[in-house]
């Protein structure tokens, strides 16, 4: 039987439809919730992620403000903006768009942003309140591959999850996150000693790589559940994950598409976070 298609678009929509009613009723508490997006150089994925960020709030009435600056750009003059943007009491979530050049330490500009203004989840101190369950930012590509897997009614406890790729921001955190749902989670990554033998034993697998279609069906177990978090642009113009669809359909129980998987669902997070962040701060 061919697995169901796991719509992260449709999932979205829902969502965001009950955050335009939060937004609502804060601005009738007098608070517009606010993000401001720095996005340094002109990266044309990034931009394009950028654009998808910012027509998703005004989409649901959330401010949000861009901040562009050239690439050449010192560290320095970057966290003196960051700086301002945590002073500015209008400002209620910060994001500043990865990856960043490199003569910019990426670990220098997420410390400088206030843990409270943190929407993404990336400042360690939130990391470290996420490990040890405490309230906080939640990073939004995990917790939208949270949400998605909850929606499907599966009991999350005793299952194993494999998940392929180790990043700061999507391979490490969905482990953890999972973990806090009682799964059994294993980690993957490039020096991985035979991969197919660890993937095929997942009930969960959650793919984050960014290679396409390296997850064929020889991957997966029958009746598993397969998040494809990958996106990548091919040289025709399309967009591919780095699980093989067709193939994998197949054999799993569940699978999620790309694009219109777990890409809406990051940002829908996003949008999440940011009303968080205002609530949090007008409370
Ligand atoms: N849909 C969404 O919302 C989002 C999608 N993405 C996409 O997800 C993908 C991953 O992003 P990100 O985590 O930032 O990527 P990174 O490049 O930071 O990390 C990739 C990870 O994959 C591992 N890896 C590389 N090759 C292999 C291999 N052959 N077998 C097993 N593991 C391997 C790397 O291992 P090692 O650590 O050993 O180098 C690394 O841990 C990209 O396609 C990105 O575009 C990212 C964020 C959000
Ligand atoms: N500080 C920071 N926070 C991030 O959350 C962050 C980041 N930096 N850097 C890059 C990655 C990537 N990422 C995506 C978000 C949405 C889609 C998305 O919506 N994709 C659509 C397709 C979009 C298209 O057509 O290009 C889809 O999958 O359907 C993809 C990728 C967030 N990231």
């Amino acid at each position: 039987m061919a697995a169901q298609i796991v719509s992260g678009f449709e999932l979205a929509k829902e969502k965001r439809a009950q955050l335009a009613k939060e937004v609502e009723k804060l601005k009738q508490a007098g608070i517009e919730p606010t993000l401001s997006v720095i996005l340094v150089g002109d990266h044309p994925a990034s931009q394009s992620y950028v654009k998808a960020k910012q027509k998703a709030c005004e989409e649901i009435g959330i401010r949000s403000i861009l901040l562009t600056f050239p690439a050449d750009i010192c560290e320095s003059f970057l966290l003196e903006q960051i700086a301002r943007l945590n002073e500015d009491r209008s400002v209620h979530g910060i994001l500043v768009q990865l990856p960043l050049p490199k003569q910019i330490d990426e670990l220098h500009v997420i410390e400088t942003i206030a843990p409270e203004k943190d929407v993404d989840g990336f400042h360690p101190l939130n990391i470290g309140r996420m490990m040890t369950g405490q309230r906080t930012f939640l990073p939004c590509t995990p917790y939208g591959i949270l949400y998605m897997v909850q929606s499907l009614q599966v009991d999350i406890a005793g299952k194993h999850v494999v998940v392929v790729g180790r990043s700061n921001i999507v391979g490490k955190p969905v482990g953890q996150l999972f973990l806090r749902e009682h799964a059994t989670v294993t980690y993957c990554h490039s020096r991985t000693n035979d991969l197919a033998a660890i993937t095929s034993q997942a009930d969960i697998l959650i793919v984050a790589v960014g290679k396409p279609k390296l997850i064929t069906s020889q991957h997966v177990k029958e009746g598993a559940i397969v998040i494809d978090v990958g996106v990548n642009r091919l040289e025709n113009g399309k967009l591919c994950g780095d699980v093989d669809f067709d193939d994998v359909k197949e054999v799993a129980s569940y699978i999620t598409p790309v694009p219109k998987g777990v890409g809406p669902m990051t940002i829908t997070m996003l949008l999440n976070n940011t009303i968080q962040a205002a609530r949090e701060q007008h409370q």
